[in-house]
């Protein structure tokens, strides 16, 4: 066995366990042996005695071929496993250490399909950087044990699974940082390198890049970036603002990108973010060019990168967002500072509305707008705890034209136009 896995199966017994149910992480850990009454973590109260559960976990040492395994393996479970299998998103962590995040699966077996899922597990194990465990309940159904597979056949190593506390921070939030979001341009430089082989496209992306970046420069114009979700009407004011105020209008990702946008966004989260973060340096460098001779308009920069990836790397309620002044939430250091960020807020139904009238709302399931409004509330706030600038907000409701004048009169008093 790896080295880097009998060292994370020797410190097993620090580590939490979580399991997503219902959009909210249950939590558990393992013991070698079992002090005081026996009590069976809540995710496994539905399971049926006869019944196994497992967990994988891929612990690859190789950030890029890991992430893209874990990306891959949810579609190939999907199909493989027989239906009732109730393939769950699970993770492992030592609480509070940065980078001890590793991302998996969760998943049971009934009676009559558990050696179809036992091949599978195998073969997936014997072939990929991956930790299989099983769960069986003890005989006198008081407690549930976890065995490393690998072990099963010969004399396995059994650990009592027991409830563990919630802790003080989302399991994502310790890997966040140069993973879903990162601070300079050779932070995300170097994850779009070590794509090169696999995605023949980051050539190109990266040869867009400027040769030399300068964020202290201050542009002589005022620089005006705009924000929101998707039809506040972003493109609606960006470009009312370009022609009142004779601005240039620019975006990122920048328009240089847009052929390959669709391919990265196929990709697992650290790729396609880093693909984001790049192209914000590159509009960074229009923006430089641009504002020596007018305003610049921008739809989209950094703050629609950063909040839609901390939005998308937790789950469940907006409590789970790291908290408010967290490091997360800083400007980088090496990226053109805009001279005023305007948010646009809109009612959820009136966004809702706008969606339908531009002919883009995918479904109308209830569930899914159930999920999607978590992601949208956790998306807006982490817009505003954003900082360096912070955004300011301004209520899209009104008619075009009234968004139009309220912006100005915002861009008036901030940016001496
Ligand atoms: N203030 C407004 N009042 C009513 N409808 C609007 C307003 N601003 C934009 N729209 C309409 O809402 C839809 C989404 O606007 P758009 O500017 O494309 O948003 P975004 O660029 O943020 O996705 C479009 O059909 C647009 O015509
Ligand atoms: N500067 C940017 C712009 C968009 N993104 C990401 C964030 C979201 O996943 C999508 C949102 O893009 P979407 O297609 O909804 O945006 P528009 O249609 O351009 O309004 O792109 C980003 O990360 N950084």
């Amino acid at each position: 066995m790896a080295r880097h896995l009998k060292l994370l199966v020797q410190r097993w017994s620090s580590r939490v366990f979580s399991v997503e149910v219902d959009a909210a992480p249950r939590y558990f850990g393992v013991r070698e042996q079992l002090r005081g009454e026996p009590v069976p973590p809540d995710v496994f109260s539905e399971v049926q005695k006869q019944d196994r559960c497992y967990s994988l976990l891929v612990c690859s040492g190789d950030r890029v071929t890991g992430d893209r395994f874990h990306w891959e393996l949810r579609d190939r479970l999907q199909t493989q496993l027989p239906p009732g299998s109730g393939l769950r998103s699970m993770s492992s962590f030592i609480p509070d250490q940065k980078g001890s995040l590793l991302k998996g699966y969760f998943l049971q077996s009934q009676a009559g399909n558990s050696s179809l899922i036992e091949d599978i597990l195998t073969d997936l194990e014997q072939r990929n950087p991956v930790l299989v465990c099983s769960y069986s309940q003890s005989e006198d159904g008081q407690q549930w044990t976890q065995c490393l597979w690998y072990q099963s056949e010969e004399n396995p190593v059994r650990f009592c699974v027991v409830p563990s506390e919630t802790p003080k921070h989302h399991p994502s939030v310790l890997n966040m940082i140069n993973s879903d979001v990162f601070y300079s341009l050779e932070e995300a430089c170097d994850v779009l390198k070590q794509c090169g082989d696999i995605i023949p496209e980051t050539r190109s992306v990266l040869g867009m890049l400027p040769s030399s970046l300068d964020a202290r420069r201050k542009p002589d114009f005022p620089v005006i970036v705009i924000e929101g979700l998707d039809a506040t009407g972003k493109t609606t004011l960006t470009e009312s603002l370009r022609d009142s105020l004779g601005a240039t209008l620019l975006r990122s990702p920048p328009q240089c990108l847009s052929a390959w946008r669709g391919r990265f966004d196929r990709e697992p989260p650290l790729i396609r973010r880093a693909f984001y973060a790049v192209g914000n340096y590159i509009t960074a460098e229009q923006i430089n060019q641009e504002a020596s001779k007018s305003p610049v308009i921008v739809d989209r920069f950094w703050h629609s990168t950063a909040a839609y990836a901390i939005a998308t790397a937790v789950t469940g309620p907006v409590s789970n967002l790291p908290h408010e002044g967290a490091e997360v939430y800083r400007w980088p250091g090496d990226l053109l500072q805009p001279s005023l960020v305007i948010l646009l807020t809109l009612d959820p139904e009136e966004r809702k509305r706008r969606l339908r009238s531009r002919g883009l709302m995918k479904t109308d399931e209830e569930e899914e707008l159930d999920h999607n409004k978590l992601f949208r509330l956790r998306v807006e706030e982490a817009y505003r705890r954003i900082g360096g600038p912070a955004c300011t907000a301004l209520d899209a409701s009104p008619s075009a034209d009234l968004v139009l004048q309220q912006a100005l009169l915002l861009i008036r008093a901030k940016c001496h136009l």
